[in-house]
């Protein structure tokens, strides 16, 4: 409870690039202590939504498909891509085939990813590699494994000091998913708690159309979230431009069409333990939710 007696609503912002245009003109301050917002790596904030210490926020898509009977998807936004990606790289010595019985160090900040990468090694690939989780620093994951995944701020930066050094080869799992499925990849969500939605449904609505709209104002002009990137991560402006243009932030058809592919193979892979539907939060009528095939 904060000074007017009302649950603050807590955001869940992942702490990487990919999602900046749903924030960057977000209005943090405009409902003073009735809206938090906690920034972690994916899968923090999947921990923290799953604990209920967060109300509503971006996660991996991955985490929506483990929880969807307490999650409601917020409409019209994801972070998605059809091909490459540019922040979701594996990194590797020899061709993937011979990852099939090797080692892979995957990043402990992922979840999507991660069942992404198992997936196309045992679906596409007929490989079952084992893996060891370890934290995001490309040399110390390629000393332990003979590949290694990386997701974010972290590939993109391993990225630039492999094209430098030339050490491995890089493999984009977007560009992957595309070539065996031709399908879109969704890697994160914005989802609710069903809670969260019943309690506050007004702050929930007005927390919606801010995030709408600050994804409105940046994909119209892209260029003051390029020259932030470029001034605090480094790169180029060709780079940033070519990364945000790449990305995605809707949810329609096709990228829906996309994430139930990817959910139905992570259950017959026996990834997950059930078939997963998509269920949207409305707005304007909190109760009532939408099953969506
Ligand atoms: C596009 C990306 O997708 C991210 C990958 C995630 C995962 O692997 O769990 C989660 C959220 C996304 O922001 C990226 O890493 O750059």
């Amino acid at each position: 409870m904060n000074k007017t007696g009302q649950t603050p609503i807590r955001i869940g912002r992942i702490d990487f690039t990919n999602v900046w245009p749903v924030f960057h003109y977000f209005p943090e301050g405009r409902w003073g202590d009735q809206v938090q917002i906690e920034r972690q790596v994916p899968s923090g904030l999947n921990r923290a939504m799953a604990e209920g210490r967060i109300d509503l926020g971006a996660i991996s898509s991955y985490s929506y498909a483990e929880h969807a009977d307490e999650y409601l998807l917020l409409p019209n936004l994801s972070v998605c891509a059809l091909g490459r990606v540019n922040s979701i790289f594996l990194f590797h010595r020899g061709p993937l085939e011979e990852l099939r019985e090797g080692l892979v160090a995957t990043a402990s900040t992922s979840a999507s990813s991660v069942n992404l990468f198992r997936i196309i090694m045992r679906r596409f690939l007929n490989g079952s590699p084992r893996e060891v989780s370890m934290q995001p620093d490309l040399n110390k994951m390629m000393e332990e494994a003979d590949a290694a995944l990386l997701i974010g701020d972290d590939a993109i930066k391993a990225s630039w000091m492999n094209e430098r050094d030339g050490l491995y080869r890089m493999t984009d799992l977007g560009e992957l998913w595309k070539q065996f499925t031709g399908q879109w990849m969704v890697f994160a969500v914005w989802a609710l708690r069903k809670e969260a939605a019943a309690a506050n449904p007004e702050l929930v609505e007005d927390i919606y159309g801010a995030l709408i709209e600050s994804k409105r104002k940046s994909v119209n002009d892209i260029g003051p979230l390029v020259d932030k990137a470029v001034h605090s991560i480094g790169g180029t402006e060709a780079f940033w431009h070519a990364y945000f243009h790449g990305l995605q932030y809707g949810f329609g058809e096709p990228q829906q069409e996309g994430l139930l592919t990817y959910y139905r193979y992570a259950w017959e892979e026996g990834l997950l333990e059930r078939q997963t539907t998509l269920n949207f939060w409305r707005p304007g009528e909190p109760s009532r939710t939408e099953g969506e095939r």
